[in-house]
């Protein structure tokens, strides 16, 4: 079994801290590869008006993920799905070979309860979050947490996770990392408007990752 982890996210555009915390976790949950998911929308962020193009996201996820074992993927565009429960079981029906972990950082893990059908996707597959400054405490005593607290396996065992049946929650704490991409958006709105970085071509040629 091939083990891999997802990090889905608007990637608006991605950042070095999506690839730091993605390398960290490779190492730390023993990743064969990360798959980044570049969302065609954020249910939750419908209708936001500094949402670039998706081509031009995932170009900037490309971009940063080389010479990494990361594959930046549209896959939830290939596959029609946009809630992530309906993301992870398209995923496990169509790659019954890999086994697969949902990444994600602390301020998702804060607004966890809204997601669709959330408690079910922690019964998908098991969830490690990342530590990220300034979520931490909210992620903590969020509703999310009241109820995953008792799944939650201990940091010292993240790399024994798939023997663990879901729900299963472990929390990974790297280097902090400050880097957003609303910091990257103030600092350059118009970034997707570079043609070079809204053009960069693919690096994979599997049709279904791509
Ligand atoms: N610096 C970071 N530390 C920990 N997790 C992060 C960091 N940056 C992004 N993530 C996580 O990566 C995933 C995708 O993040 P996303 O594309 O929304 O970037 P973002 O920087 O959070 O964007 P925005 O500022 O627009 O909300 C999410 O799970 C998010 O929590
Ligand atoms: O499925 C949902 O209800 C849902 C609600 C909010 C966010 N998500 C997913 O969470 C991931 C992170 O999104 P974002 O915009 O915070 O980078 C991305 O894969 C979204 O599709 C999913």
């Amino acid at each position: 079994m091939t083990r891999i982890g997802l990090l889905g996210g608007s990637f608006n555009p991605a950042h070095r801290g999506h690839r730091r915390i993605t390398l960290a976790a490779v190492r730390a949950l023993g990743l064969d590869e990360a798959w980044w998911l570049v969302s065609p929308g954020n249910p939750l962020k419908a209708g936001a008006s500094d949402m670039a193009p998706l081509a031009a996201r995932l170009g900037s996820a490309r971009r940063m993920a080389r010479h990494a074992p990361i594959r930046a993927t549209a896959i939830e565009a290939k596959l029609g799905t946009r809630y992530t429960i309906d993301t992870l079981r398209a995923l496990k029906r169509r790659y019954p070979a890999n086994d697969f972990i949902w990444l994600m950082g602390a301020d998702n893990l804060a607004g966890f309860h809204r997601w669709r059908a959330w408690r079910a996707i922690a019964r998908e597959m098991p969830i490690a979050v990342i530590a990220r400054p300034g979520y931490d405490g909210a992620a903590l005593a969020g509703p999310a947490m009241a109820w995953l607290r008792r799944f939650r396996r201990p940091t010292s065992h993240a790399k024994h996770w798939t023997e663990w049946s879901p729900p299963a929650l472990v929390l990974l704490r790297f280097r902090p990392d400050p880097t957003s991409a609303t910091a990257v958006r103030a600092a350059s709105p118009n970034w997707h408007l570079t043609p070079t970085r809204a053009l960069s071509p693919a690096r994979h040629t599997n049709p279904i990752l791509e």
